[in-house]
C-alpha cells in the first residue's frame, strides 16, 4: 500500500501526463486563468476520478470556481488522483476507490454540501439526489451538466413528467462528444481494459457486441480491427441493420450466447444477458459491461445459477454453473470495464469531453437557462473541433463567396 506521498507524487504525475495530452482544455485553461469566468461560483462534481477528470477541475478551479468532487462509479475511482486533487486549493475531494453503495452515497451528501450553483454530473447521481432529499439546495443552483447517454435519457424522463427543476446542459449530445467519447474512446478503452484484464488473444475469438449505438459501433470496429468475429444483438432494426451492413453478423443474444467468446454489453439497459443466457454459453466465456452501471448483465441471476464464485485474477470472477460446471467468467463485477479495469478512455478524446463541460460550465454562468435538458450551443461544438483539429496541425478549405451563394441558391439546377 502507497503511503499519501507516494500516492499524491503517482497522482500528480498521472495528472500532469493527461494534461500534456489535452491541448484543447489547455487552451480554455488559460482562457480561464486570465479572465476568471467563474469566480464565486461552487461547482458539485460526480464524474469517474482520474488523471483526465482532474484536469478538467484544474480547469473550473484556474476559472475561479470552488470544486468538489466524488466519483460516479464505486470502482472508477483512482486514489492517487483524488489524493492530488483534493491536495489542490480551492478543491475538495470525496472520492475512494471500491467504496460501499453507503459510503458512495455519503460521498455525494458531502459534495453536495458545498451549496452548489452548478452541478456535473455522469449518470445524474447529483440530480437525483438533489430533487430527492436535497431539494432545499436547488433554489440556488443555476444549471448542470450532464456526461452520459444513460443520465441525458433519464433527466429526459425527468423533464417529460415535469420533475426536472433545474437547467441542465446535454453535454454527451455534443457532437464532439458522443462522435469521439463514446466510439473511439469507448472502442479502444474497452478493448485496452478488457486486454489488460484477461491477457487474452483476441484475434480468432468470437466477440458478441449488446447494442449498436455509439460505443457498440467503436467496440465492434475494434474487435473487428484485432481479428475477431463480431456478432451484434439489438432491438433497434435500424441500428440492426447498420450492424449488418458494417458487416457484423446480427442474431438475438439467445442465439449468440451459444457461440460468443467475449461479450460486451453497451446498451444502457438491464438484463441484456440474463437467466436464460448464462447455461446456453461456452465454458470459460468471458463477460463484460461497458454501458451503464452494473445491471446490463444480471449477476443475481448468474449467482442464481452457479455452485461456486472465486477470484482467478485480478478483476475477473468465475462463477461455475451448477449441473454442467460450466465457467463463466465476469470482469469487473459487471461495471464498465474501461474505468473499473482500466484507465478510461485516452486522453486526446476526453480533451473534447471536457472541453464541452468547461465550456457548458461557463455557458450556464453567463445565462440564465430555464428549468429542462438544453442542447450544448453549436458554436461551442465548432470551437472546439477547429481547436482540436489546430492541435492536430490538421487544416481544412473555407467556402468562398460563390460557393456561399451556391449552396444558398435554392433555384440552382442542372
Ligand atoms: N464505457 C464508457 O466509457 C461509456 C462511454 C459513453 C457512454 N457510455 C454508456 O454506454 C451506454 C450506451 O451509450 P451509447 O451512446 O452507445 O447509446 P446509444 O443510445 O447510441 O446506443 C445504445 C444501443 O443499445 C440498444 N439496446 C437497448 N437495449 C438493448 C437490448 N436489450 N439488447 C440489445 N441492444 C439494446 C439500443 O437500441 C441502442 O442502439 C449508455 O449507458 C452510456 O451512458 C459508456
Ligand atoms: N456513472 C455511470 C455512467 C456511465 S459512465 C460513461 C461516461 O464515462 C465517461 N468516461 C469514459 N472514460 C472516462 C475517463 O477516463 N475519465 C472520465 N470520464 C470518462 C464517458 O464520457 C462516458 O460518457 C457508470 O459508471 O456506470
Amino acid at each position: 500500500m502507497l503511503s499519501n506521498k507516494e500516492l499524491l507524487e503517482s497522482g500528480t504525475q498521472k495528472m500532469e501526463w493527461a494534461k500534456n495530452h489535452m491541448p484543447v482544455l489547455e487552451q480554455i485553461r488559460q482562457e480561464f486563468a486570465a479572465k476568471k469566468p467563474l469566480k464565486g461560483k461552487k461547482i458539485a462534481m460526480a464524474l469517474h476520478v482520474e488523471a483526465k477528470t482532474a484536469v478538467l477541475v484544474e480547469t473550473l478551479a484556474a476559472g475561479g470556481a470552488t470544486v468538489a468532487i466524488t466519483g460516479c462509479n464505486p470502482l472508477s475511482t483512482q486514489d492517487d488522483v483524488a489524493q492530488a486533487l483534493g491536495n489542490l486549493p480551492g478543491i475538495s475531494c470525496f472520492a475512494k476507490y471500491d467504496c460501499s453503495t453507503s459510503e458512495y452515497y455519503e460521498a455525494i451528501d458531502q459534495v453536495l454540501d458545498i451549496a452548489p450553483d452548478i452541478t456535473i454530473d455522469d449518470g445524474a447521481d447529483l440530480i437525483f439526489k438533489l430533487h430527492k432529499e436535497r431539494r432545499d439546495l436547488l433554489p440556488k443552483i443555476v444549471g448542470g451538466c450532464e456526461e452520459t447517454t444513460t443520465g441525458i435519457h433519464r433527466l429526459l424522463a425527468m423533464e417529460k413528467e415535469g420533475a426536472l427543476e433545474m437547467a441542465v446542459l446535454a453535454v454527451n449530445d455534443a457532437q464532439t462528444k458522443f462522435l469521439f467519447d463514446n466510439r473511439y474512446g469507448t472502442g479502444q478503452s474497452a478493448w485496452d481494459g478488457i486486454m489488460r484484464t484477461t491477457n487474452l488473444l483476441v484475434a480468432g475469438k468470437t466477440v458478441v457486441v449488446g447494442g449498436y449505438g455509439w460505443c457498440g459501433r467503436g467496440i465492434a470496429m475494434r474487435a473487428a480491427g484485432l481479428g475477431a468475429e463480431v456478432v451484434v444483438t439489438e432491438i433497434n432494426p435500424v441500428r440492426a441493420l447498420e450492424a449488418r451492413m458494417d458487416g457484423c453478423r446480427v442474431m438475438p443474444m439467445a442465439d449468440a450466447a451459444k457461440i460468443g467468446d467475449i461479450f460486451v454489453t453497451t446498451t444502457g439497459n438491464c438484463d441484456v444477458i440474463s437467466g436464460a443466457h448464462f447455461p446456453l454459453m461456452k465454458s470459460g466465456a468471458i463477460l463484460a459491461n461497458a454501458g451503464h452501471f452494473n445491471v446490463e448483465i444480471d449477476l443475481p441471476g448468474l449467482e442464481k445459477l452457479s455452485s461456486g464464485v472465486k477470484t482467478v485474477r485480478k478483476n475477473i470472477r468465475e462463477y461455475t454453473l451448477n449441473g454442467s460446471g460450466k465457467k463463466i467468467n465476469v470482469l469487473a463485477e459487471g461495471r464498465l470495464v474501461n474505468l473499473a479495469a482500466g484507465d478510461g478512455h485516452p486522453a486526446e478524446v476526453m480533451d473534447m469531453s471536457f472541453a464541452n463541460q468547461a465550456l457548458g460550465v461557463r455557458y450556464i454562468a453567463e445565462n440564465k437557462l430555464k428549468h429542462g435538458v438544453h442542447k450544448v450551443p453549436a458554436e461551442i461544438d465548432e470551437r472546439i473541433a477547429l481547436l482540436k483539429l489546430r492541435s492536430m496541425d490538421v487544416e481544412i478549405d473555407r467556402l468562398s463567396d460563390k460557393q456561399k451563394c451556391y449552396t444558398d441558391d435554392w433555384e440552382a439546377g442542372t
